[in-house]
């Protein structure tokens, strides 16, 4: 077959059924490579597809041979996979040598149109110290700026970085960092004129097998504007083989499964730790990772830490970091929950509309002022607080503020709501404090286990279906996801919003989720207020 006939046979379309290519060398002990990463997608409902680079003949502790694929060998297996369409993941394991590094580097470039996900998990060694990788520093480069997010480890990530930067050594959180920073700016614009910057890297996922420094074991992920980690009490029990193939494959199945980046890392830790806590209480020497299905149980879900940075670019062009808003929430008393009862949550923009629905009976209702809104001014804004505040007080209506949490305290609200990016300003200790109930918005895994260290009044999860009443960043979750994320909040109240209407809230009333709040379920109703009955009692909660 010619190389013009060998592309035409590539379909660009993405294959239907959630898949992932593991590019890596074969373990003929079952623990690492491509042989554990079939496993782990095949555990996780994925269809795995290998390109295997090298055959290696390894028992659980030697390396006995490795036999490199010829490049030829590997655009052959690339070929014959790219016929049937592209995956949604690539995920790249061990590379031999350069030359398999720069023919798989040109096959993924020539990629038209969408190109699918791709994780780079440097293994450079076995478990036993064995070399399977030997790359160069162009070698490295041209990996680094094909791949979405690589995975390395800390030995990885020292071994990376030290062709770009003097130090050699990772010894804290801060080494790490910097080492990462170093890897991201290798992936840079200005050295790749033609490249698109949705192909430069993303992150760098250091994963804390190594990390001998944390007292926790804390998986660290580092993008150009936003450092997350994800934390779990350390487990003793015994090493487990293929650990770093077991994350980097899950990551890529839970990616090729639609969840965003932030949102995969969180489900892969979990998993891992789920095959961890099963595998590992065995009496074996060696223990082998065994199938223990999607993660759930919210006990095996590591705490997730956010910090964001703003940038200023200096007057020599420069882009330098002017400050961090981080929250590692101290831990706090927690918030007080709203009341049990379970009912609609009307979320209006107005005191008049609060006016409106009180003789209904609803027990929760939040005032939302947004920018359009805003025009007429905080007094204006303060004036609305404390109107809602005056007509709410003495009755049982739970009364939020949407935002503004200083008016909140200031009028005495019952409770407040923020979001994701609210919290990185708001003084959640004042609001406690000021004995103020407090609502957080989630929109998937990761902020779903940085809000609980925050143990919040409610937990909101949205957007469930496409919403015509606020421009959204993210995809819709949709009811299996919501009845997922109420199972991980355990006994803290939930909130189910986005696009919900008489049509969907029975079933979404049926995830077990506490409460749904709805707009223009009820402003746009031609009867608000028979909505709001018709809402609750279709709901069940009436
Ligand atoms: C109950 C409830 N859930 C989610 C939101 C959204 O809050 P946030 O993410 O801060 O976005 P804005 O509402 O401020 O646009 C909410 N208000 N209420
Ligand atoms: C404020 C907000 N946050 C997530 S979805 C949403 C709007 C929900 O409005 P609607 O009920 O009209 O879809
Ligand atoms: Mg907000």
């Amino acid at each position: 077959m010619t190389e013009s006939t060998l592309f035409n046979s590539t379909s660009n379309s993405p294959l239907h059924a959630p898949t992932v290519w593991c590019v890596g060398g074969t373990d003929s002990s079952g623990g690492a490579g491509v042989t554990r990463d079939l496993a782990t997608l095949c555990d996780l409902g994925v269809r795995g597809c290998v390109i295997v680079t090298q055959v290696t003949a390894q028992s659980n502790s030697k390396m006995l041979a490795q036999a490199p694929m010829a490049p030829s060998v590997i655009n052959e297996q690339w070929q014959a996979l790219a016929s049937e369409g592209l995956p949604h993941c690539i995920k790249i394991g061990a590379v031999a040598n350069d030359e398999q590094a720069f023919s798989l580097c040109a096959r993924i470039e020539l990629l038209a149109g969408p190109r699918p996900f791709i994780i780079w998990d440097p293994v450079l060694q076995t478990s036993s110290m064995s070399t399977i990788s030997r790359l160069s520093k162009e070698a490295i480069v041209q990996l680094l700026n094909v791949a979405d997010i690589v995975t390395p480890n800390v030995s990885e990530l020292a071994a990376l970085s030290q062709y770009f930067r003097n130090q050699s050594t990772i010894s804290s959180h801060h080494d790490a960092r910097k080492a990462a920073k170093t890897l991201l700016a290798t992936s840079n614009l200005a050295e790749h004129p033609g490249a698109e910057k949705a192909t430069l890297l993303k992150g760098v996922f250091v994963k804390a097998g190594h990390a001998d420094w944390q007292c926790d074991a804390t998986d660290m992920y580092f993008t150009q504007t936003e450092d997350v980690s994800f934390s779990q009490p350390r487990c003793d029990a015994g090493e487990l083989r293929g650990t770093g193939c077991l994350l980097a494959s899950a990551i890529a199945g839970f990616y090729a499964k639609d969840y965003c980046v932030n949102d995969a890392l969180t489900l892969a830790n979990a998993y891992v730790r789920k095959v961890r806590n099963v595998s590992t209480s065995q009496r074996d020497k060696f223990h082998h990772p065994k199938a223990v299905g999607f993660p759930t149980n919210p006990d095996i879900f590591p705490t997730v830490c956010f910090k964001n940075s703003v940038f200023k670019t200096s007057a020599n062009g420069e882009r330098e970091i002017s400050h961090q808003h981080s929250s590692p929430f101290e831990p706090f008393e927690p918030f007080v929950p709203i009341a049990p009862k379970r009912g609609i949550y009307p979320v209006v923009d107005s005191a008049d509309w609060i006016e409106r629905l009180l003789p209904t009976g609803v027990n929760i209702i939040q005032l939302r002022i947004k920018s359009d809104k805003k025009d007429s001014g905080q007094a204006w804004i303060s004036e609305e607080i404390k109107k809602a505040v005056a007509l709410t007080r003495g009755t049982s209506c739970q009364l939020f503020i949407n935002d503004h949490w200083e008016l909140a305290i200031e009028h005495g609200a019952f409770g407040v709501h923020l979001g994701q990016e609210d919290l990185f300003d708001a003084d959640i200790k004042a609001i406690r404090h000021a004995g103020l109930r407090l609502g957080v918005s989630t929109h998937g895994y990761a902020e779903l286990q940085r809000v609980k260290a925050l143990s919040p009044s409610y937990i909101a999860l949205g957007h469930i279906f496409a919403t015509q009443t606020k421009t959204m960043p993210s995809k819709p979750q949709g009811l299996a996801r919501l009845k997922q994320y109420v199972q991980l909040c355990a006994d803290t109240p939930t909130v189910a919003i986005g696009g919900i209407d008489i049509s969907r809230c029975k079933a979404v009333a049926n995830t077990g989720v506490t409460h749904i709040a709805v707009v223009s379920a009820i402003t746009k109703a031609t009867n608000p207020i028979h909505a709001y009955s018709a809402l609750n009692k279709e709901a069940g909660y009436a």
